[in-house]
């Protein structure tokens, strides 16, 4: 059998022919509210309906975020594996979004429901947190890498609660945040070059301080939300990302999905965001 193709690669090859831009898919109440949609999985499915046909195939990345299916109970996780399925038939990677964090053991079984073929959701990136330790998601890494996917695991998060714990110095001298760069670096020198299975979340929104932090993760893909709603833009990347650019994907949500329900609307929201991404990219 020969072994999936890594996520870092074919993000890059969908980012040079889409852009490199990751359109978030949050059906919250609020929204399936403002799109005139029932809070029900039908509403849910309806919503996911038009997403899918506004973006087509313009973005690399769709990253659905998996509490606002939840909330449905067992109906919206139908809903969810139905938008990945229908993304990924369309070529586009789907990266799920749910912060999971645990101890080894629990990982272990969280990692067997979104990766690898046959899994659950069979996500080709899903988003981690490692308040329990890095080391406890070792056996995620792994299992990402053998099904030729990415885990994301969050190093510097968007929103301003975030900072104080990820700053903090922890025994060794290192910043929480240092010393989660330096792991999913070193994990990602191990798995051999062009691999890549670690990634990063590092928001948009973080201060110039967050430099040293972004050189610390070497290679690594970068998810970074915070564009948009949460006030960051694209020109906070090429601050933040500068000399980077193609490891990173533009995230965002509420920014492109506030345009809807109205399809073309929401499909020129989403080409306000795709076409600076592309330029990011370039180097532009
Ligand atoms: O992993 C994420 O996507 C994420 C990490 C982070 O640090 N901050 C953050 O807002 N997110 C997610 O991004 C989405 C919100 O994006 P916006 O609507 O663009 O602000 C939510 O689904 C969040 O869970």
């Amino acid at each position: 059998m020969t072994s999936p193709q890594p996520f870092a690669q074919r993000f890059a090859r969908l980012a040079d022919e889409r852009s490199p831009f990751c359109l978030g898919v949050d059906p919250s109440r609020d929204l399936l509210s403002k799109w005139g949609l029932p809070d029900t999985a039908k509403g849910l499915a309806d919503f996911c309906e038009r997403i899918a046909e506004a973006a087509g195939e313009r973005v690399a990345v769709v990253k659905p975020q998996s509490a606002f299916f939840e909330r449905h109970g067992p109906e919206g996780l139908q809903v969810l594996q139905s938008l990945m399925k229908r993304f990924k038939a369309a070529g586009t990677l789907a990266l799920l979004d749910v912060k999971r964090g645990d101890i080894g053991s629990t990982m272990d079984a969280y990692a067997e429901t979104v990766f690898g073929a046959g899994s659950p959701y069979d996500a080709d990136a899903a988003t981690f947190t490692a308040y329990l330790g890095l080391g406890a998601l070792v056996k995620t890494m792994e299992r990402a890498r053998a099904s030729g996917a990415c885990a994301f695991i969050v190093v510097r998060s968007s929103n301003p609660e975030g900072t104080s714990l990820q700053t903090s110095t922890g025994a060794d001298g290192r910043r929480v945040a240092q010393a989660l760069a330096d792991g999913l670096r070193e994990f990602n020198e191990k798995s051999g070059p062009g691999v890549l299975p670690a990634g990063a979340v590092m928001g948009a929104t973080l201060p110039d301080s967050d430099r040293g932090v972004v050189e610390r993760l070497g290679g690594a893909l970068m998810l970074t939300p915070g564009i948009g709603a949460q006030g960051a833009g694209f020109d906070d990347l090429q601050r933040l990302f500068a000399g980077r650019e193609a490891q990173v994907i533009p995230t965002a949500t509420r920014s492109v999905l506030e345009a809807g329900p109205d399809v073309a609307s929401l499909r020129a929201a989403i080409e306000r965001h795709v076409e600076p991404a592309r330029r990011f990219r370039s180097g532009a």
